[in-house]
């Protein structure tokens, strides 16, 4: 049976933004939207008329009021997942190279986190299966 037969495919970007300790930034999902109280990736609903890329640019200065540019966004990989209203497509980029210091413009929590302790924040079903190609990515954390 195909499973996603009757549901929309969503399209959200999302983006693993690194600061230089290789530590990830994570958002809280606010109270009152659906998964309140995950952490995610920063990101959003790519808009009609815009690339995936588009969208990262403006939701990362829109959400954090940082200011990075498309060619600042490597693709890293993508979750595919069934939610009960929606198949979910969202491609992973890793951004290194950005203006400014994130800040929660939008009622969310930051939190910069280490790649091992990536499984200590509840996460989207979604994204459970990103967590292990975010710490083949990055090398492991050797300060005290
Ligand atoms: N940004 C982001 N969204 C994610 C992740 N994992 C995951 O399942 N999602 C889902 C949650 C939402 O259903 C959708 C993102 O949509 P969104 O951020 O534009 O919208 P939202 O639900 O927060 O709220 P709204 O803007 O529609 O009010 O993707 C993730 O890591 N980052």
């Amino acid at each position: 049976m195909n499973d996603t037969a009757d549901k929309p495919l969503l399209l959200v970007a999302a983006c693993a933004l690194l600061d230089t300790d290789n530590r990830i930034l994570l958002a809280q999902r606010p109270e009152g939207k659906a998964m309140a109280g995950l952490w995610e990736f920063p990101g959003g609903k790519v808009e009609a008329g815009e690339t995936p890329e588009d969208t990262l640019v403006r939701e990362l200065f829109e959400e954090l009021g940082i200011v990075t540019e498309k060619p600042c966004l490597a693709p890293l990989s993508f979750a595919s997942h069934a939610y009960d209203d929606f198949h979910l497509l969202m491609p992973l980029y890793v951004c290194r190279k950005y203006q400014g210091m994130p800040v929660p413009r939008e009622g969310q929590k930051l939190k910069w986190v280490r790649a091992s302790a990536l499984r200590d924040y509840p996460m989207p079903p979604a994204d459970l299966p990103l967590v292990p190609i975010i710490q083949d990515l990055l090398p492991p954390f050797r300060g005290s």
